[in-house]
């Protein structure tokens, strides 16, 4: 096949029936009753961080009315006039704001309006305007999805035994941003790729969908599994940055977004990581004779760096950090 049509098509997989993962559905409410209700999710949250690299939260405060506003304007932001979506068209991934519609390696067939969502008065002023609520609602969003990131990262440096207030000072700077993603409806048979298999560089992403075309990597039996997510719920994977900074307890996990034959897919996905130049290195509690450091630090700018030096090579970016032990 020659390259462009590579390029141009977005490549199909042979049919086949997956199986759901099986993950746990944590119920968040029970962080904050007693303190042996948060022990137990906390355990649970790590579990599920360690052996399958994800989990679903329900009960985490975030109104169903907020969750279908961001939803909604995702979709009218995409299906807006070209003119007002155009603005925001760069190649320059350094952008606090950028959308993309073309096959750029990642998006085989999926456009995407990516942008920095913290500190919010710093950002949503760049942000679309068109839908007009788009800032009103996707902003809501924002705000209550980061206070429940930042419980699941508190809760799984707990697990870790990591100083919080270290961890939880830089958070509260950090870089967090949101990747609104759309995908067309899949018109051909088969299963089509909307988004090519990779891993995020944060410490977790949460995913909002309006309907399922998530998929992940089995960490054990190396196979796709779809994921089946109730309406309320969030889902919240690993990503490379936490399992640097965990040395490699917790394990990034690979996944991609297939299209659904039955309609079109927008999702919501939330990036949290440190500030742009602040290094992740492996917690120096985790590190010892018997444990030695596995990945060199780097932070978001590095990542960033990375992405643009990359183009031609397939290395992903875990795999760039981590450090030769032969
Ligand atoms: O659309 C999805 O479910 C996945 C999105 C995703 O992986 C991303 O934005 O990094
Ligand atoms: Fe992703």
């Amino acid at each position: 096949m020659s390259t462009t049509m590579c390029n141009l098509a977005p490549p199909l997989v042979p049919v086949k029936r997956l199986e759901p993962m099986q993950m746990p559905v944590i119920d968040f409410s029970k962080l904050h009753q007693t303190s042996k209700s948060r022990s137990l999710v906390i355990r649970e949250i790590a579990t599920a961080c360690r052996d399958i690299g994800c989990f679903q939260v329900i009960n985490h405060g975030i109104r169903k009315s907020v969750m279908k506003g961001a939803l909604e304007v995702a979709s009218e932001f995409f299906e807006s006039s070209p003119k007002s979506k155009a603005k925001f068209i760069s190649p320059d991934i350094t952008k606090p704001v950028r959308y993309n519609c073309s096959n750029d390696g990642l998006s085989k067939s999926r456009s995407l309006l990516k942008h920095y969502a913290h500190p919010l008065d710093e950002w949503i002023h760049f942000w679309p305007q068109e839908p007009p609520s788009y800032r009103e609602k996707m902003g809501k969003y924002a705000v209550e999805i980061r206070r429940v990131a930042l419980d699941i990262l508190d809760a799984i440096f707990q697990s870790l035994g990591l100083h919080q207030a270290y961890i939880r000072e830089k958070l509260e700077q950090g870089m967090k941003f949101l990747a609104v993603n759309s995908y067309p409806q899949s018109t051909k048979p088969g299963v089509t790729v909307g988004l090519a298999p990779h891993s995020d560089y944060d410490f977790i992403t949460l995913i909002l969908p309006s309907c399922p075309g998530l998929e992940v990597m089995d960490h054990h039996t190396k196979s796709w599994k779809t994921v089946l997510q109730p309406s309320d719920a969030i889902h919240v994977h690993v990503g490379d940055h936490l399992e640097v900074l965990s040395n490699g307890i917790f394990r990034t996990l690979v996944h991609r977004a297939v299209l659904n034959s039955e309609r079109s897919r927008v999702s919501v996905a939330s990036i949290h990581g440190f500030p742009m130049d602040e290094k992740v290195k492996s917690a120096g509690e985790l590190v010892d004779e018997e444990h030695p450091k596995l990945y060199r630090e780097s932070s978001f700018k590095d990542f960033l760096d990375f992405l643009l030096s990359r183009r031609n090579n397939n290395e992903s970016y875990i795999e760039s950090l981590r450090i030769s032990t032969i």
